[in-house]
C-alpha cells in the first residue's frame, strides 16, 4: 500500500485564491455499519477541472452524492458557495448541474419536450446552448427518450446538466456509455463551456486519458479519504517511476528518501518516488551494482500504484 503522499497544500499557480466552492470537514458515510468515507476532508477551489479518482467500490459516488446533498451524511460538514449544506438553498443549486451515473429520464417523453420541461425549474436556461448540442451529439428532438440508446441517454443527461450554465457541474462517470469519437468531443466541449471564470467541474472517472487531456486535477479517493487533490502537471513533474535490475535479485528494498512505494518482481526493483534526483538514482544503482531505467509514470501508471 502506498503511503500518504506527504505534499503540503499551498495554493498553486492553477488553483485560484477565490473561496472554495465546496468545503468538506469530516464527512463520514456507513452504509449497514461498513464505513465508506472515514472523515472526508476536502476543498475544491473554484475555476479547476476535478478528476475524481478510485477504485471500483472506493465511494466516489457516494462521495459526490453527499455532496450535493442527494444522500444523507452520518457525520461531518459540507459548505457549499461559502453555505452549509443543512441550510435551505434551493437558489443554490440553481448553480449545480449534476449527471449521475444510473439516471433516469422519463422514457415516454421526447428529447425537445423533455428539456422544455426541465428548463422550466431553472432560473437560468441556454435554450441556444441546448439546441447546438443536441444537433453537434446528434441527438433527435422528436426521438421518444425511451428509443434512445445508453450512449443517447447519457448526453441527453449531460445537455440538461450544463444547459443551466452551472457554476458547478458535478458528473458521475460520464463518459462510461459514451464511443471514443463522443467522449473527445465530450470533453472538449465540456472544457470549453466550463472555461469562465469561476467555473468547476467535478467527474469521477476511470479513463485517466481523459484527465490528461482535461489538464485536470487529480483528487484521489483512498481508504475512505481524498488523499490529496494535485495539478497532474505537477504530480508529473514530482513523481517518476524507476526500476532497478540486479541479476542476484532484491532481498528488501534498500531504504531511500523519496519512496512511496517499493515493488520487487523478479530481478527487479520498482520504486515510485517522489523529488528524487536522478543523480540519487544513479549513485543507488551503482552502490548497488545494478542497472537503472527511469520512467516518466502516466497518470494510469500513478493511478495503478496510488489507488
Ligand atoms: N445504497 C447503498 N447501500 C449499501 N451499500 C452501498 C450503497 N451505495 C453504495 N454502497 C457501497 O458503498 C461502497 C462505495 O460505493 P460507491 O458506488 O460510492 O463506489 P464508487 O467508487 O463510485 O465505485 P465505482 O467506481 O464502481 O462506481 C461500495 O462498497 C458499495 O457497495
Amino acid at each position: 500500500m502506498a503511503t500518504l503522499l506527504p505534499f503540503p497544500s499551498p495554493p498553486t499557480a492553477a488553483t485560484t485564491p477565490a473561496e472554495p466552492v465546496l468545503r468538506v470537514h469530516g464527512v463520514r458515510k456507513a452504509f449497514e455499519g461498513r464505513e465508506v468515507l472515514r472523515g472526508v476532508d476536502w476543498q475544491v477551489p473554484a475555476g479547476r477541472v476535478i478528476g475524481l479518482l478510485g477504485r471500483n467500490g472506493a465511494g466516489k459516488t457516494t462521495l459526490l452524492r453527499c455532496l450535493l446533498g442527494l444522500a444523507p451524511i452520518d457525520a461531518g460538514a459540507i459548505e457549499l458557495f461559502g453555505a452549509p449544506m443543512t441550510e435551505p438553498g434551493g437558489e443554490r443549486l440553481h448553480r449545480v448541474g449534476f449527471v449521475p451515473q444510473n439516471f433516469e429520464l422519463f422514457p415516454w417523453m421526447k428529447v425537445r419536450a423533455y428539456l422544455d420541461f426541465t428548463a422550466a425549474f431553472y432560473a437560468r436556461w441556454n435554450h441556444a446552448l441546448a439546441a447546438r448540442l443536441l444537433q453537434e451529439w446528434e441527438l433527435d428532438p422528436k426521438q421518444k427518450i425511451g428509443r434512445l440508446s445508453q450512449g443517447q441517454r447519457q448526453k441527453l443527461a449531460i445537455v440538461r446538466a450544463i444547459a443551466p450554465e452551472p457554476d458547478l457541474l458535478v458528473l458521475d462517470e460520464p463518459v462510461a456509455s459514451l464511443d471514443p469519437q463522443a467522449r473527445r468531443a465530450f470533453m472538449a466541449e465540456l472544457l470549453a463551456l466550463m472555461r469562465g471564470p469561476g467555473k468547476t467541474v467535478i467527474f469521477s472517472t476511470h479513463i485517466t486519458a481523459d484527465l490528461e487531456r482535461a489538464d485536470a486535477d487529480i483528487a484521489l479517493l483512498r481508504d475512505g479519504h481524498i488523499q490529496f487533490t494535485r495539478p497532474l502537471a505537477e504530480l508529473k513533474a514530482r513523481l517518476s517511476h524507476a526500476v532497478l535490475n540486479r541479476p542476484a535479485g532484491w532481498p528488501t528494498a534498500p531504504a531511500l528518501p523519496g519512496v512511496i512505494k517499493s515493488r520487487i518482481a523478479g530481478a527487479s526493483l520498482h520504486l515510485l518516488l517522489e523529488d528524487v534526483p536522478a543523480e540519487r538514482l544513479h549513485q543507488l544503482a551503482k552502490d548497488e551494482d545494478a542497472s537503472l531505467r527511469i520512467e516518466m509514470p502516466t497518470l494510469e501508471d500513478l493511478f495503478v500504484e496510488l489507488a
